[in-house]
């Protein structure tokens, strides 16, 4: 059956190689999990930091800016000049004085107790009754702070600008002396000064990673942010949160849907009436607060595929270099598996590149020697035997076709060539004969000088027949004191008579054996073989076999004659 087809494991370069890359594209992976995990929490947090960080700068500024006008004003309603009020000049020189250290002061001026304006800077609105205004009324009580609003008398009076002007108000009591009211002073703060807060701290980095800043009432209304959304209300988290009195930084949808890193505070103080409680919204699109980080998380990515490929790169190289010489080996052993030949230790490389593979190479080269050696002597071996196989079965058929007593041919030997005479017969029409003979008396002699004795006889006899019948002719040994000659080729027939005539005088003379000497005769019987006859050899021999019985019948020592062959 079939061996079930196995795929061939890979090779050893291809194991590193694939390994290599998988162990980088694992990394790259961690790594930017990683990045993902932390740096982009971590950049989300940053990110949030400053722009709190930012919403409290405008609110700093803003409270600072407050407070100053709230020093202003309150130094200013103290002043003599301002208290006593003798003229319209002496006060309107003090406010213009102030309006000149701070230009964002739009308007300084001062209404008596029944709010007509007794002194402004510029003279603007002297005369006008302000009594309805929010600011008369708050500075009435004390120092205070008005929120913002649009000009209401001043607008029109005032230099144009860009923006429609938009004010805040600090007000407080002018008192007299003697302890009187005067009057209120008040000032309307330009809110140009808190757009132009926003530009500084806006950076123009900032503005174009889309950063801005928001300032709106407790209400939601926006009192400063992107144009559209002035004057508008707005809802957040962020501002529900900095209404709440809490500051710090949030990740939000806003109402355009976008979402947007914030950060909140609030400005003023409940308790302080002459400051403002505001909301600071700085925001930033989350898209552009990360930006930074996204790039480096892009750089990284491509950073560590640029490292991944040259480290694969180079563990494809390192372990081609490794496997090399184990790929030498290895073609060089499955060369000689698959029966190449031609690979002799001499052939095996020693591969000094590295430790193991010498080891290796110089185990294999042993290995391969050692496997020659045993070869050259199995076959040494194989062929020594081989030879001695085929001299022992030599020897074994010669044993097999001869007598090992006599010498002679035995039973077997004669039967194959009386097979090959009778067929040589038919071919050159020649005759042929059988002398079947038999010693007389002759286990007398093994009973008398025993079987050794006997043995020696059988020898001699067999020499004393082989001695006079021709070369060509054969004498066999069939068994005990059986002998039978074959003559072919008979020219003339009862030749064959006359050599079994010639044999018997031959017989009876005297044997000398080992330890006696003695005499005996022998039967022979006679059958003639027509090339024309179509007997078996067997029937021939039978023939010879009966003839000399009837020898023996006759009273021995003699030879008979042997029917011719049955048709
Ligand atoms: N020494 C010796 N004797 C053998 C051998 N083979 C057979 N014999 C003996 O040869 C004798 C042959 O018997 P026979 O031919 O009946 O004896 P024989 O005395 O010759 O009788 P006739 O043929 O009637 O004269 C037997 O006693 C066998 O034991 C042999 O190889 N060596």
């Amino acid at each position: 059956m079939p061996e079930p087809s196995k795929m061939a494991p890979p090779r050893l370069a291809t194991l590193v190689t694939l390994g290599t890359a998988a162990i980088v594209a694992a990394t790259v992976l961690l790594l930017l999990g990683l990045i993902n995990h932390y740096a982009i929490r971590y950049a989300g947090k940053e990110a949030g930091l400053r722009l709190q960080q930012l919403s409290w700068q405008m609110r700093d500024s803003l409270d600072r800016v407050v407070a100053q006008a709230a020093g202003d004003v309150q130094q200013l309603s103290e002043l003599q000049q301002v208290r006593e009020a003798r003229a319209p000049a002496e006060v309107r020189a003090a406010l213009d004085s102030l309006q000149k250290t701070f230009p964002d002061y739009a308007w300084i001026g001062m209404a008596d107790n029944g709010g007509v304006v007794y002194a402004a800077t510029g003279g603007m609105l002297e005369g006008a009754n302000v009594s309805a205004r929010p600011w008369f009324q708050k500075g009435k009580a004390g120092l205070r702070a008005a929120d913002y609003h649009p000009a209401v008398l001043l607008g029109k009076l005032l230099p144009q600008s860009a923006d429609p002007w938009r004010f805040v108000d600090v007000a407080a009591p002018v008192t007299q002396a003697n302890g009187d009211a005067r009057g209120v002073l008040g000032v309307h703060l330009s809110w140009d000064w808190a757009r132009r807060l926003a530009r500084t701290l806006i950076t123009p980095a900032l503005r174009e990673y889309g950063a801005e800043i928001i300032v709106l009432r407790d209400d939601g209304t926006v009192l400063l942010g992107p144009q559209g959304m002035e004057e508008q209300k707005l809802a957040t988290a962020s501002l529900a949160l900095a209404l709440d009195g809490q500051t710090g930084f949030l990740q939000e949808v806003w109402p355009d849907g976008r979402r947007y890193v914030t950060g909140y505070s609030r400005t003023g103080r409940a308790q302080d009436l002459a400051s403002l409680q505001w909301v600071v919204l700085v925001r930033q699109p989350e898209h552009a607060a990360m930006a930074d980080w996204h790039k480096l998380e892009r750089r990284i990515l491509w950073l560590s595929l640029a490292l991944g490929l040259a480290l694969a790169g180079t563990a494809a190289w390192l372990a081609r270099r490794l496997a090399r010489p184990m790929n030498a080996l290895s073609e060089l052993m499955e060369a000689r598996a698959a029966g190449a030949g031609g690979t002799a230790a001499a052939d095996v490389p020693v591969l000094d590149g590295f430790r193991e593979a010498g080891v290796l190479s110089r185990a294999m080269r042993h290995l391969l020697q050692a496997e020659e050696q045993h070869l050259s002597a199995l076959q040494t071996m194989n062929e020594e035997l081989e030879a001695k196989v085929a001299a022992r079965t030599a020897e074994l058929e010669a044993i097999a076709m001869r007598d090992m007593l006599t010498g002679l041919p035995n039973r077997r030997a004669l039967m194959a060539a009386l097979q090959a005479a009778l067929n040589r017969s038919r071919r050159t029409g020649k005759a042929c004969a059988v002398l079947f003979l038999d010693l007389d008396g002759f286990k007398g002699v093994n009973d008398t000088h025993g079987h050794d004795e006997g043995d020696e006889l059988l020898r001699q006899v067999g020499a004393r027949i082989l001695a006079c019948v021709r070369k060509t002719d054969m004498v066999a040994r069939l068994a005990g004191d059986e002998f039978v000659v074959l003559l072919e080729l008979l020219a003339y027939p009862p030749d064959a008579e006359e050599t079994a005539a010639k044999i018997m005088p031959l017989l009876r003379a005297p044997y000398t054996l080992r330890t006696t000497e003695v005499a005996l005769s022998a039967s022979i019987g006679v059958a003639l073989h027509q090339p024309h006859d179509t007997e078996t050899l067997e029937g021939l021999l039978s023939r010879a076999d009966h003839a000399m019985y009837g020898a023996k019948r006759q009273g021995k020592n003699c030879i008979a004659l042997a029917p011719p062959a049955q048709p």
